[in-house]
């Protein structure tokens, strides 16, 4: 490149809920100066449409017919992401406790996978400085060619209690770590690229690591690849 300019690079972030992945993967893209994308947004958007438009979920072919109709798109600036569903801001519903109960259901029909991947792989291709995606088969599935994988893993009670923090006072720690276990399993069974870590992966458990910690260390692994280390 000239002008010492950084070569564009991808990074794929996976693991299972509640691990860091969105916190990790915003920092790291807002300290280097890349494009993020928060794959699991997208999910959750599609999620949303479908209850809105009274599809059942527990019928696949149901969402397998309709799984190209609404138009998802995907603002990918780390300071401020946005996710629209038929050009309606749906940031705020698609973290409701009905789509995050409903979202592995419809996650699971390959119809929307296949959609949803296609948008994927051209929102990073069109990613001019890079782009850090994080998600569940990012670097198995959706970008098998990025330049560095890391995998997330943190204990069932340390994201427990990660995740009731952010829920508030009075959240039951024992229902979010059974609800954050339930999901896992459903992401990590489905047929169709199901959570699972590359081959290639980094993993990085971060069960006793603070924030800063693991995002200091993204940090490096990215720099050390783009300095050829
Ligand atoms: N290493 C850490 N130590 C303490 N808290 C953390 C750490 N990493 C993330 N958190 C906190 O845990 C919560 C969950 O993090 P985050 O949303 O980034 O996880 P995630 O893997 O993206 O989850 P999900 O897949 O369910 O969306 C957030 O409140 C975040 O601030
Ligand atoms: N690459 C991905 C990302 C997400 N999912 C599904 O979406 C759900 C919500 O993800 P969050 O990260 O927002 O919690 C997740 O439970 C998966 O069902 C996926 O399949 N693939």
């Amino acid at each position: 490149m000239e002008n010492g300019a950084a070569q564009p690079v991808i990074v794929a972030i996976d693991g299972p809920s509640g691990t860091g992945k969105s916190s990790t993967s915003k920092a790291v893209a807002g300290q280097l100066g890349l494009s993020y994308l928060d794959t699991g947004a997208q999910y959750r958007a599609i999620t949303w449409w479908m209850v809105h438009n009274g599809i059942d979920i527990d019928d696949a072919s149901a969402i397998a017919a309709v799984a190209g109709k609404p138009e998802i798109v995907s603002g990918t600036d780390p300071a401020a992401p946005t996710i629209h569903v038929d050009g309606v801001d749906v940031s705020g519903p698609i973290r409701t406790q009905e789509v995050t109960s409903k979202v592995s259901a419809v996650s699971a029909v390959p119809e929307v996978r296949t959609r949803i991947t296609e948008l994927q792989r051209s929102i990073a291709a069109g990613a001019g400085n890079g782009i850090v995606v994080e998600g569940r088969d990012i670097g198995t599935t959706v970008l098998p060619d990025a330049d560095l994988k890391i995998f997330l893993t943190a204990s069932a009670e340390a994201r427990a209690a990660r995740r009731s923090g952010e829920l508030g006072q009075g959240t039951d720690v024992a229902a979010t770590r059974e609800a954050l276990i339930k999901r896992d399993a459903a992401d990590s069974s489905r047929k169709t690229s199901p959570l699972a870590k590359a081959a290639d992966a980094v993993e990085v458990d971060t069960t006793e690591l603070t924030l800063a910690q693991v995002i200091e260390c993204v940090v490096t692994l990215v720099e050390e690849k783009r300095a050829g280390k």
